[in-house]
């Protein structure tokens, strides 16, 4: 059971204005120790905006709290305990690594230049290789290890594997979960790579334009939302009983539901796992779907 000392991240009401864009409405989430969440929606659906706002770079309105601090008016603390990678690279291409992991071990009280060494092993990257020299998946794979290095309780990753093949994209998660996820500490990943994170999650939170329609942990997807697949004569009486989403698995027609459908509509198809990539779909399609979703 989580308990209030439990909560790392806690949302009420928080909205979030860029000028007349109302880029954030109304969220209210919670999110306790030990979780690995994946943050998703399309472009502009408010990602980046939220994650600033988690690390004090952004105003808000409503209550935000990170480990029990104001992001905006305790941002100094706050961040010997919170580590954020923007969506942008932020190495200096001057540098090298080694020089880096002495200028982090002068400015950050809790980073650990000797873990930053034993974590950069994991990579193809050198101590005394220049930033400029190194491809942009050796790039984001020393700048997490840097990251990592920091004994800190929230990690806030905005898009961490932009850009980078699948090689790269895997060795950079199994880092992320083997090297710093401990049971205590939880991390906020932002991605479209919606398939590839699914194992990696414990909770999923999706935005679409700027509304939260989706917040859930991944064991309880089975028992909120029902996949069927279906023969094409049940169509009609499928489509009847409003699924959020109709698509095809393994070459077969499907429905997705929130909830159980009627039991004459179950009998008619096979019970499938719903995944997170048609929950998406369905989720963020329909601005008119979204609404009911959000409970
Ligand atoms: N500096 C800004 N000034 C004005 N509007 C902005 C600014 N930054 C973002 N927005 C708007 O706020 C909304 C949310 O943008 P945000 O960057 O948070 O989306 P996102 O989900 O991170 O998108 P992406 O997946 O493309 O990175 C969008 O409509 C965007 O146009």
């Amino acid at each position: 059971m989580t308990t209030m000392s439990d909560i790392l991240i806690e949302a009420r009401g928080l909205n979030m204005h860029y000028g007349s864009k109302h880029a954030v409405r109304d969220l209210s989430f919670s999110i306790p120790k030990g979780r690995v969440v994946g943050l998703l929606g399309h472009n502009g659906a408010g990602k980046t905006t939220l994650m600033k706002a988690l690390c004090g770079l952004a105003p808000h309105e409503g209550h935000l709290s990170v480990l029990g601090m104001d992001p905006r008016a305790d941002r100094t603390v706050l961040l010997q305990s919170l580590s954020y990678i923007p969506d942008v690279a932020i190495l200096p291409r001057w540098a090298r690594v080694e020089e880096l992991i002495s200028l982090m071990a002068g400015l950050h009280p809790k980073f650990s230049a000797e873990r930053a060494r034993h974590l950069l092993q994991r990579t193809s990257v050198g101590l005394s290789d220049k930033v400029k020299s190194l491809s942009k998946g050796m790039v984001v794979q020393a700048h997490l290890a840097l990251i990592a290095a920091i004994d800190a309780k929230v990690m806030i990753l905005d898009e961490p594997t932009l850009g980078l093949d699948v090689l790269s994209r895997k060795s950079f998660y199994e880092m992320l979960i083997d090297e710093w996820c401990d049971g205590e500490r939880s991390v906020l990943i932002s991605t479209h790579q919606v398939e590839e994170v699914e194992s990696l999650l414990s909770d999923v939170m999706m935005l679409n334009e700027g509304q939260m329609v989706l917040n859930i942990p991944l064991d309880q997807l089975d028992q909120r939302f029902v996949a069927l697949s279906h023969d094409p004569a049940a169509a009609d009486a499928i489509a009847a009983a409003h699924p959020l989403l109709r698509y095809r698995q393994h070459g077969q027609q499907a429905a997705l539901f929130d909830g159980a459908p009627p039991a004459d509509v179950q009998a008619l198809g096979q019970r499938l796992r719903p995944n997170l990539v048609d929950l998406f779909v369905a989720l963020t399609r329909a601005p008119e779907l979204n609404a009911r979703s959000a409970r």
